[in-house]
């Protein structure tokens, strides 16, 4: 899917967090890095709609975030910084239904969704735990199963290994690389866009580089020095 920005700015309450963003990206695996408060987030957020350009325009698959606002919404999925705070019902299966459901799926359709969805994950055996009772791992997988069971083309994952021990870490990145959807991803964990197609590097709300992973990266571990 095509998400453009075109001369897109985002100012909150007068301070700029975005400078103007020109970019369009159409690749299946990008990755999005730099410091803390350099603007990562707030570009993120600008694809699907939860921020709006102070000045300029955002596009995904032709439509505007602002003038197709709905429309434009359902094609991005989105897993924050912190996934357990996105999910609404204390149950996962019954969190997974409920964006089935908000969207007008009947209750045969709903269980058959959510069913493959957890099977599709391997988290088929969490499907009666309290999403608060869930480890960190689980619930990183059981959000990104909420969030797909609706078909977004996009899955935006906002740093998505933070906090995770070595072995969740790999499952997830792992999970990240078999997804067929397309993924743009926030990280401070450098090893997880490795293999990535494209990587944006921001720094003091501008985007400083856009390459692929090794020269990215390189700029960033320099940004990162001074
Ligand atoms: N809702 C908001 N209101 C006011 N300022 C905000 C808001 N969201 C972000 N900012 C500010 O905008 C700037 C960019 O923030 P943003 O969250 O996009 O950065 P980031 O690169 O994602 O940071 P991090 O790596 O810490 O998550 C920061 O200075 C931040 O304090």
């Amino acid at each position: 899917m095509d998400i453009v920005f075109s001369a897109a700015t985002v100012n909150y309450a007068g301070r700029t967090a975005l400078q103007p963003l020109d970019l369009r990206l159409t690749e299946q695996r990008i990755g999005v890095v730099g410091l803390n408060g350099s603007g990562k987030t707030t570009m993120a957020r600008l694809i699907n709609g939860l921020v709006k350009p102070t000045t300029g325009t955002v596009t995904v698959g032709g439509l505007d975030t602002v003038a197709d606002e709905v429309a434009a919404r359902g094609k991005t999925g989105f897993i924050f910084q912190n996934p357990q705070h996105q999910m609404i019902l204390p149950i996962l299966s019954e969190d997974i239904a409920f964006g089935l459901k908000n969207r007008g799926f009947g209750k045969v359709e709903i269980a058959e969704k959510t069913e493959a969805v957890l099977a599709r994950f391997g988290i088929s055996h969490l499907a009666r735990r309290r999403v608060h009772e869930l480890s960190g791992g689980e619930t990183q997988l059981g959000a990104i199963a909420s969030v797909l069971v609706t078909g977004p083309e996009l899955l935006i994952l906002d740093e998505p290994t933070n906090q995770l021990d070595l072995k969740n870490r790999t499952l997830i990145a792992r999970t990240i690389a078999g997804l067929p959807e397309q993924v743009l991803v926030i990280t401070h964990d450098l090893a997880l866009i490795e293999g990535f197609d494209r990587v944006l590097v921001f720094h003091d709300g501008r985007l400083t580089a856009d390459s692929a992973p090794a020269e990215a990266i390189r700029t960033y571990r320099e940004i990162a020095a001074c």
